[in-house]
């Protein structure tokens, strides 16, 4: 738009550290820094990028066809990299990061779930030979994918799915069903119009016996016609909160036949006699659940960085009420309030990002250890991408809500992108397993973990459990990071234990275990959740360590500033726990306030700067308040012209309704 904005432009010509240097190690590194630039000025540069209407304005099916139109060209180039050799399927997380970030549409894509879920699970459930076949035809988009196991009866009890695949050893093939209307798949991404094959989640039945749930490759659209095969059915669910192109669907099926070789055979097998092989470990077949989980965490460091930006940007432009009579109204941003909302965010958008990364090599190494036949560690990734997907999501949704509000009404708008952020942020709270329910699984291995304390060596993500069990940590208080990770490990340890001693007691009274568990689940989702924040204000620590080597000496103070303040923060959020378990004292905790207070100070000059570090182009960030130009009040008008609303003067409901009602003719 031209002129940056005077109040930002001041903002970053105080800026203290190389905002260069700071997004090099966001991005991981100059090479991935400069690939992405290039990605991104490849796929903003497309002509067609440009084109099209606002998708705001379109209805269901309009925002689902240009979106549709809008995707073919972030994905025509995915398979473009692909088909040069830059990109290769072994650097699958490559891939995803590179179409989460640089997505060109504004509400989600039609075709995500193609990359999100279908690939992956092909990935995690085929055997090679499978693999082979069908990666090839779905990563040249040959074919595309969805991803069936939700069903209108059951989300997240899937060993209560209801769908069938029988084998019939005759013909060698399974038959798939649906035989209740709660059996219908119910909200897989694209089903609705844009998928010709899914992989589905039935109960398996050979020689009469039903082995559970398997995954199995159903094809439900001809290539060439995409017309729905015959006993198949399926269609959209309609508008949502958000996320409308993603063209979420029923499916159901009338006695299907697919091909022996369908189900997906990694782990498990059915012979061609209909004998089935187990597989060595059942919960393998879990396993393209925990990638996407691990996927989620780095998705909200796409939106929550955006919603950060935004905000940031706009509260240095807004300006409102002089503190001085007759002075100057200050920028938002000067406002200690207003410094509360935003600063823990663009220091959670840092933390998300490395505990993510650090996230994802765990699951490299144990997913390596279990290719090789060592399942050790599997229960504590499960553990881990659970709690981290709960609460990485709800730290991401309640983010972008505060900085929707930090905008005040213009965060209302559509043209903010807010609305958008939350409304994506809010599904992930849902998708891939609601979180309260991941919060319970990671509670699991937690008390089984507690249990077992002294008689077995700890998994490294809860090996603090035992050195934070013994008395000698409970008599020290320090305010620094270290003392309040080790007060953030004495908690949560203590509430495991609390859980434990809870339960033991409800049992010895008479209580059935499974009673027992459920009438102390509240505690055991705090648990859970106290051992999340131990991880990730940990590995917030150790990433920033890694990064203060690398950094010059202004950025360093910088980071510093921004981990302390993710840490008191959460000392201060954790004070009623840190008070009960821990031997803080209230003079500690004032003290905590009061540096909390001087942090928000001192990291006001760097908070503009913070957020442009994050390189969020406007052509991606997609929102009138947050351009980097700050011209905010010239785009929200320029937008609101465009409302359909504004084409007629005046609006044909006035003749028709308004005017008779005002004279009493209606
Ligand atoms: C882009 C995104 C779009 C969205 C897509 C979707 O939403 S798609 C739809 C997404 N839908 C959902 O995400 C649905 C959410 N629901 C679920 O994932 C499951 O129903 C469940 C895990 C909640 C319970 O399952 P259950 O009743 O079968 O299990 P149980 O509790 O009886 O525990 C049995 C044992 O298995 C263990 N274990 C479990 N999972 C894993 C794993 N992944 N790995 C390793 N281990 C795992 C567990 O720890 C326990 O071990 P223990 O203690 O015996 O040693
Ligand atoms: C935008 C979006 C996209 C999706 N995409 C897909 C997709 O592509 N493919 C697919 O298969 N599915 C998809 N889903 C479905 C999603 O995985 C499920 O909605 C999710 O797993 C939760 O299941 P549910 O909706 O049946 O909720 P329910 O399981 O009915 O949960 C309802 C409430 O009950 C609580 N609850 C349930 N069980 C327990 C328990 N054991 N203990 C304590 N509390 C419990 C939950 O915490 C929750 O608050 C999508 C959902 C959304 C919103």
């Amino acid at each position: 738009m031209g002129t940056v904005n005077e109040d930002l432009r001041r903002e970053r010509d105080k800026c203290t550290f190389d905002i260069t240097e700071l997004t090099t190690l966001f991005d991981g590194g100059k090479d991935k820094m400069l690939e992405r630039k290039e990605r991104e000025e490849l796929m903003v540069s497309k002509r067609e990028f440009e084109q099209g209407v606002c998708e705001d304005l379109l209805s269901h099916k309009g925002k689902y066809e240009e979106c549709m139109r809008k995707s073919i060209i972030t994905f025509g180039h995915i398979r473009q990299m692909q088909r040069e050799g830059k990109i290769k399927i072994t650097d699958y997380k490559d891939v995803l990061d590179c179409l989460l970030g640089s997505g060109n549409t504004r509400d989600g894509s039609p075709l995500a779930l193609h990359y999100m879920m279908f690939m992956p699970a092909i990935l995690s459930l085929a055997t090679t030979e499978q693999q082979e076949y069908w990666l090839s035809k779905a990563w040249d988009c040959k074919i595309i994918g969805s991803y069936a196991q939700t069903e209108l009866g059951h989300g997240t009890f899937i060993r209560g799915l209801e769908t069938i695949a029988t084998y019939d050893a005759t013909t060698k093939e399974f038959v798939l069903h649906s035989p209740t209307i709660t059996s219908y798949k119910w909200w897989p991404g694209g089903i609705g119009h844009t998928a010709n094959y899914s992989i589905v989640v039935a109960q398996l039945y050979t020689k009469g016996e039903c082995h559970g749930i398997h995954w199995f490759m159903v094809q439900v659209r001809d290539e060439e016609t995409h017309e729905t095969l015959p006993g198949i059915k399926l269609g959209d669910i309609g508008p949502k909160m958000g996320l409308q192109p993603v063209n979420n669907g029923f499916l159901g099926f009338e006695h299907v036949r697919i091909p022996r070789s369908h189900m997906l055979m990694k782990h498990a097998q059915v012979l061609e006699d209909g004998t089935y092989v187990k597989s060595s470990n059942q919960k393998l077949l879990y396993a393209a659940m925990v990638f996407v989980r691990v996927l989620i965490l780095s998705d909200m460091v796409n939106h929550l960085s955006k919603a950060v930006t935004i905000a940031t940007r706009y509260s240095a432009v807004r300006r409102q009420t002089p503190v001085i009579k007759g002075g100057p109204e200050l920028q938002i941003l000067d406002y200690a309030t207003h410094q509360h909302k935003l600063f823990i965010n663009i220091a959670s958008t840092y933390a998300i990002r490395i505990v993510a990364n650090k996230q994802w090599e765990i699951y490299y190494k144990v997913n390596d250890e279990v290719a090789n036949g060592n399942c050790t560690r599997l229960a504590e990734l499960h553990a881990l991408a659970c709690c981290l997907k709960a609460v990485g999501t709800s730290d991401a949704a309640s983010g972008v809500e505060r900085m929707r509000r930090a905008c005040g009404g213009q965060g209302y708008l559509q043209s903010s992108y807010l609305p958008q952020l939350g409304a994506f942020t809010a599904a992930a709270c849902t998708y891939e397993g609601d979180n309260t329910v991941l919060l319970l699984q990671t509670a699991r291995f937690l008390v089984k973990t507690w249990q077992q304390i002294d008689s077995s060596s700890l998994t490294p993500t809860v090996s603090y459990m035992k050195p934070a069990s013994a008395a000698r940590y409970l008599d020290r208080w320090e305010n620094s990071v270290e003392g309040i990770i080790h007060g953030l490990q004495v908690v949560a340890v203590k509430k495991i234990a609390g859980c434990v001693t809870v339960m033991e007691k409800r049992v010895q009274s008479g209580m059935a275990l499974e009673d027992a568990w459920n009438m102390t689940s509240v505690q055991l989702e705090a648990a859970a959740e106290a051992h999340c924040r131990v991880i990730l204000v940990t590995f917030f620590f150790e990433g920033i360590s890694e990064w203060l080597a690398k950094a010059s000496p202004p950025l360093r103070h910088v980071l510093q500033l921004l981990l302390e303040l993710y840490a008191v923060y959460w000392a201060l959020e954790k004070m009623v726990d840190l008070m009960k378990y821990t031997c803080i004292s209230g003079d500690d905790a004032e003290a905590l306030q009061s540096r909390y207070e001087q942090l928000l100070s001192s990291l006001r000059p760097h908070a503009v700067p913070l957020v442009d570090a994050l390189g969020i182009r406007d052509e991606l960030l997609q929102s009138t308040l947050g351009a980097y130009d700050g011209q905010v009040y010239e785009r929200l008008m320029q937008e609101a012209l465009k409302s359909p609303l504004n084409e007629d003067r005046v609006n044909q409901t006035f003749h028709k309704y308004l005017k008779p009602f005002m004279k009493g003719k209606l």
